[in-house]
């Protein structure tokens, strides 16, 4: 069995439903989850022209004078939700180059005064006006709604890939009380740079949760290749972007691949597994001098906020947690999320959002922006 990794594992979604070819993908999917934490996803489940529509979309979002971007500023979302101008975030220390849209599946909010405050994270989306880019809230909702469900078919499909049930995740999607779940999905806009004092797009970082969905576009090339293509063709990508770190501390390029989604763990799934399944650091570079803007969606999907992730580490099979023993101690860049271990997953997920939009946090949750920004507002928000 391979202990590190020089590229991307691509699975084919069309062998879950192929009753002789199912297990090749399980064991593939094994492979994916212990050894990268990250797989691409071809054939996903997914209507091709809800996809071609969003990615139609994504530029024109941006496009839309500033104004009206203002108009719907995340600072003026309790939950995080809404318009982040270029340069708002810094990750370890270093300006990211980006400009992006925070969405959500629907939700009405549930939390009452007296009830703890990650509760409040979870609520309506800000939309941008409807006649400025007509038709989009509609088709990205039609999307979400879609990705969601691959995300719980997805899980049960993780679950059999750990010697679980196939229903061994799902109280980890219990919200409790009958409440449903909302996740989170976002698009970005990365612009070549102006010149040549940095090229992070977004510095070296885990994502929360568990599972994250990207669909990544690099617009101008992806219109021209969006067309059904042999899956070793697809790769036929020159531009770099993401990059995912090997536990050598490498960074492995993952180009953008039409009719893929790439597909990675997040942190809550790596500490409820005891690290058998890998949350794998990554980072984003900017699109070249003379390329085009890059842009990507990933949906993010949550788990229950109330769910200690600490006190609900699975029991894996022995000999499953032997898969872990041939690989090599991990060496990278990123250390976000590491409350998993002790705090309920909403109140992680809550500080994650704090450290990042400080100024969401001040006018929104004053005590926790306090604890974490003692010294005031700063120019930018860190994810560490
Ligand atoms: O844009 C991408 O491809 C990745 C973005 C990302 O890693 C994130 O926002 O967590
Ligand atoms: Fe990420």
């Amino acid at each position: 069995m391979a202990t590190d990794f020089s590229s991307i594992p691509i699975l084919d979604y069309s062998l879950v439903s192929d009753p002789k070819r199912r297990p090749e993908f399980i064991s593939q999917l094994q492979n994916a989850l212990i050894n990268v934490g990250f797989l691409y996803l071809a054939n996903p489940p997914v209507a091709r022209e809800d996809i071609e529509a969003v990615i139609q979309y994504a530029p024109k979002l941006f496009d839309i004078p500033q104004n009206a971007k203002e108009d719907i500023r995340m600072v003026k979302s309790p939950h995080f939700f809404g318009y982040s101008r270029f340069g708002a975030e810094l990750t370890k220390g270093s300006v990211d180059q980006r400009e992006q849209y925070d969405f959500g599946t629907p939700y009405e909010s549930i939390w009452q005064p007296g009830d703890p405050e990650f509760l409040k994270l979870w609520g309506p989306a800000q939309w941008p006006d409807e006649s400025l880019v007509p038709g989009f809230k509609q088709a990205f909702l039609r999307y979400l709604s879609q990705v969601e469900k691959l995300s719980h078919e997805f899980t049960a499909l993780l679950a059999e890939a750990l010697n679980l049930p196939s229903d061994g995740l799902t109280p980890f999607f219990d919200q409790g009380e009958g409440k449903g779940l909302q996740h989170r999905a976002k698009v970005v806009k990365y612009p070549v740079p102006e010149d040549d004092t940095s090229n992070q797009g977004v510095g070296p970082h885990f994502d929360g949760g568990f599972l994250t969905f990207v669909r990544r576009i690099q617009s101008t090339l992806e219109r021209k290749l969006f067309t059904p293509l042999p899956l070793q063709l697809l790769q036929a990508s020159p531009h770099r972007g993401l990059q995912v770190q090997n536990l050598a501390g490498d960074w492995i390029d993952a180009p953008p691949i039409p009719n893929t989604f790439v597909i990675n763990i997040g942190k809550a799934l790596e500490t409820v597994t005891q690290g058998l399944a890998k949350a794998t650091s990554h980072r984003v570079l900017s699109p070249e001098k003379g390329s085009t803007p890059r842009y990507s969606i990933p949906f993010f999907q949550n788990i229950s906020q109330t769910v200690s992730i600490g006190d609900s580490v699975l029991k894996l099979s022995p000999e499953v947690l032997k898969l872990k023993e041939g690989r090599i101690e991990g060496n990278t860049d990123s250390v976000n999320f590491s409350e998993y271990a002790k705090l309920p997953s909403g109140q992680v997920t809550l500080i994650g959002r704090v450290k990042s939009h400080p100024d969401v946090a001040e006018r929104h949750y004053p005590d926790l922006f306090k604890q974490y920004f003692p010294e005031g507002l700063p120019a930018q928000g860190f994810a560490y």
